[in-house]
């Protein structure tokens, strides 16, 4: 199957054949979401020269600023946890927007694409840089979708920091669990901010436990709620033991008072935060040999007088060592805990110098950088995001690519700011730039001041390894790892529904490079809009077992008759390897035959085809079908119904849990069952479930299930 839909790309040259990297975890919240037509920004980003507008404030006060005051931060989350929220929220507090973007009212700064403001969801990391409180803070929104798990990979490996949002009404979610193994795997310090805590069914204690449980972390907790739910009206300061109230008659939070706990006001609060903050200061000690040292030392009679500070600086050792992560808590929306949250991003996650980039040394200085992601943009052709690791980026410098051996001039040099961009004339290490002019930079490429630069470092690298007595080739030491892109789980054949579209296809070359969104609207980013997805393929694969002997018959047609001319057979056993190679070698067998034999006519084909479709049958052959962890959370009182649909779609249940007022359905399912399921979930439950897939594993196929797949592939059912 899926040599024969490559066959078809190769033979129409004209259709390219995409595949699509994305597992799908569909959502069903279009219903929840008020769907607004695009309007236009409602706010003006870019009305003064320079493109800066007239709601931003000045960048151009601190171009580059010094490097332990750079903060390069990614919010990853379940989807519709509040990271949308929680940036505008963040953009505001900092003085760059004047006024509050809402999602659900489509005016966001991130979200700017107009799929995303319709949609109401994040689809593509938008990099904003603000400061606050004297910190340089890049801040990339990545997306919650599973669908964009590779946009998220791609924020991830360029942050220094991550502060990871939670709905406090839900805990830990099954989007949550995946980017916080991706954040594992690029070793990136983070902090968890339990947001909604004003919403029904938040529970501080319930979303803690979540994270206990279920991503094996050792929460800290430096804030309280003061209130949950309806009642949730500010916060505790665990380390400095004090309250910070909201305003009620603010409508942007902005207004806050921080006061200390007495005894005589709030005698009840006191006690509880000063339990905590011994709980917290023993958690500390046992994870830091240098605090606990301080604390049985000086102040094991009476931890009330250890300085906040010195506390402060030992959560900063521990977040960096990611043996435990900060908790804190608020409610993005309703402007409650993001200042806090801010300066907790500034106080406990790194700087780009904290962190242990292995590479520097190599580069003593010189430019290295990594591109993260390109954009297209139509006026300035491709916009390459870069994280600068050492060295200094500036307009007309001449770049050198090692992926793409290949050297380019960067014409101008930006800084991001959502869909605006100011112009700058350089910038150091640790930040992110934005660099017009580069026109053979694909995501994922190292970038370096020069080639004999690039030879220096591996030189250097050279030395190193055989130092450490380490077998890395010299391109694994020098490149910085490219992006891990996830197996393929679907194939399909994209062709334009016109002719007069087909100029566009040809922006599907630049996906290589660019990244490849197909979203549930089936637009694609290159602009091409097409109505549906045609031909998705799975790809099903074959057991590894031996398959016995396969004979291969050529035979002539004539009158109808099959006359056999030739017969080769394998009598070896052959093994899923060699299996996986046969339907390309015989095909490839097919178009030596005619280039070959040039009189021999198109029945050979077909000949061929029957030929071994009939081996195939004879030989002892198992498919494997592709596997879905599948996670439903619904309201109790549609279990039932959904459980039911479940069972017709071959799902295999294998546990339930509540949580809160739902039930959350945990099981296996095979993908091809589970096409089409966001639309049958949505109106078996009047849209109030929502659901999670991840690929799982292969599985073989019972025979009848195998079986009908096989007649089905070979058009006979
Ligand atoms: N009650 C409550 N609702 C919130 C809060 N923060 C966000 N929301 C709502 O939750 C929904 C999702 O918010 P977003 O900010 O778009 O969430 P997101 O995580 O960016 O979602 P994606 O972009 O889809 O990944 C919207 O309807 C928000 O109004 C909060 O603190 N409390």
């Amino acid at each position: 199957m899926l040599t024969n839909l490559r066959i078809f790309a190769m033979s129409h040259q004209i259709i390219p054949s995409v595949h699509i990297n994305n597992l799908c975890c569909y959502k069903i919240r279009a219903s929840l979401k008020r769907l607004k037509p695009y309007v236009l920004l409602g706010r003006n980003y870019s009305s003064l020269p320079g493109l800066i507008g007239n709601d931003i404030k000045s960048l151009h006060s601190v171009i580059s600023p010094p490097i332990a005051k750079i903060r390069n931060i990614g919010i990853m989350a379940h989807i519709d946890a509040g990271k949308t929220t929680t940036t505008e929220r963040i953009l505001y507090y900092s003085g760059y927007t004047r006024s509050l973007g809402d999602v659900d009212d489509g005016d966001t700064v991130t979200d700017f694409m107009a799929q995303e403001r319709e949609r109401g969801i994040t689809i593509q990391s938008a990099a904003v840089t603000f400061d606050w409180k004297g910190y340089r803070v890049n801040l990339i929104d990545t997306p919650g979708h599973v669908d964009f798990t590779l946009e998220v990979e791609r924020c991830l490996r360029v942050l220094d920091g991550a502060v990871a949002v939670f709905d406090a009404s839900a805990g830990v979610e099954a989007q949550t669990l995946t980017v916080w193994r991706q954040a594992d795997k690029h070793k990136i310090p983070r902090i968890c901010f339990l947001n909604k805590m004003d919403k029904t069914g938040a529970s501080f204690k319930y979303a803690v436990e979540s994270i206990r449980e279920k991503l094996k972390a050792k929460p800290l907790l430096l804030q309280l709620p003061i209130g949950e739910a309806k009642t949730f009206k500010g916060l505790v300061d665990v380390v400095t033991k004090e309250k910070l109230l909201w305003n009620s008659n603010s409508n942007d939070g902005k207004d806050f008072e921080r006061k200390p706990l007495l005894e005589v006001s709030d005698p009840e609060l006191l006690k509880e935060t000063t339990e905590a903050r011994n709980a917290l200061i023993e958690q500390v000690a046992d994870l830091d040999d240098e605090f606990a040292d301080l604390v049985l030392g000086e102040f094991s009679e009476n931890f009330d007088l250890l300085p906040a500070e010195k506390l402060q600086n030992a959560i900063h050792r521990v977040t960096l060592a990611q043996t435990a992560v900060p908790v804190l808590c608020g409610s993005a929306l309703k402007n409650k805990g993001v200042q806090p949250l801010l300066d907790a991003v500034t106080r406990y996650l790194p700087s780009p110098e904290e962190r242990n980039y292995e590479f520097l040394q190599w580069y003593k200085g010189d430019l290295c950088a990594l591109a993260f992601k390109v954009l297209h943009d139509k006026q300035r052709g491709p916009l390459v995001f870069m994280r600068i690791y050492s060295g200094t980026i500036k307009p007309q410098l001449a770049i050198h690519n090692i992926n793409g051996n290949c050297t380019e001039r960067v014409s101008r040099l930006l800084l991001p700011f959502a869909d605006q961009h100011i112009e700058i004339s350089s910038l150091t290490a640790g930040n992110i730039a934005l660099t017009v002019g580069l026109k053979h930079t694909a995501t994922g490429d190292t970038l370096v001041s020069s080639k004999s630069s690039a030879l220096a470092a591996a030189r250097r690298a050279e030395r190193e390894g055989e130092k450490k007595h380490r077998q890395n080739s010299e391109a694994e030491r020098l490149l910085l790892a490219g992006v891990e892109i996830p197996e393929p789980v679907f194939f399909c054949t994209i062709e334009p529904p016109s002719v007069a579209k087909q100029p566009g296809m040809n922006g599907l070359e630049f996906f290589s490079g660019f990244s490849l969104l197909l979203a549930h609207t089936q637009t694609l980013k290159c602009g091409i809009i097409i109505s549906e997805v045609p031909n998705i393929q799975f790809v099903y694969r074959h057991l590894d077992k031996p398959l016995g002997d396969l004979t291969a018959n050529l035979v002539t047609v004539e009158s109808g008759e099959a006359r056999p001319i030739e017969t080769s057979s394998l009598s070896e056993s052959i093994n899923e390897d060699a299996f996986e190679g046969l339907p390309r070698g015989i095909e490839n067998g097919i178009h030596s035959a005619f280039i070959l034999v040039p009189s021999t006519n198109y029945e050979i084909s077909a000949c061929v085809s029957r030929c071994v479709q009939k081996a195939m049958k004879k030989a002892d052959k198992q498919v494997l079908e592709p596997l879905m962890n599948l996670e439903v959370t619904v309201a109790r009182d549609y279990l039932s119904p959904v459980l039911g649909d479940l069972a017709q779609r071959r799902g295999n249940i294998q546990e339930i849990q509540t949580r809160q007022d739902n039930k959350v359905i945990i099981g296996f399912v095979p993908l091809a069952e589970i096409m089409g399921y966001s639309t049958a979930l949505r109106t078996l439950t009047s849209g109030s479930a929502t659901f999670a897939l991840e690929l799982s594993t292969y599985q073989a196929m019972n025979p009848q299930d195998q079986n009908t797949l096989l007649n089905r592939r070979s058009g006979l059912t």
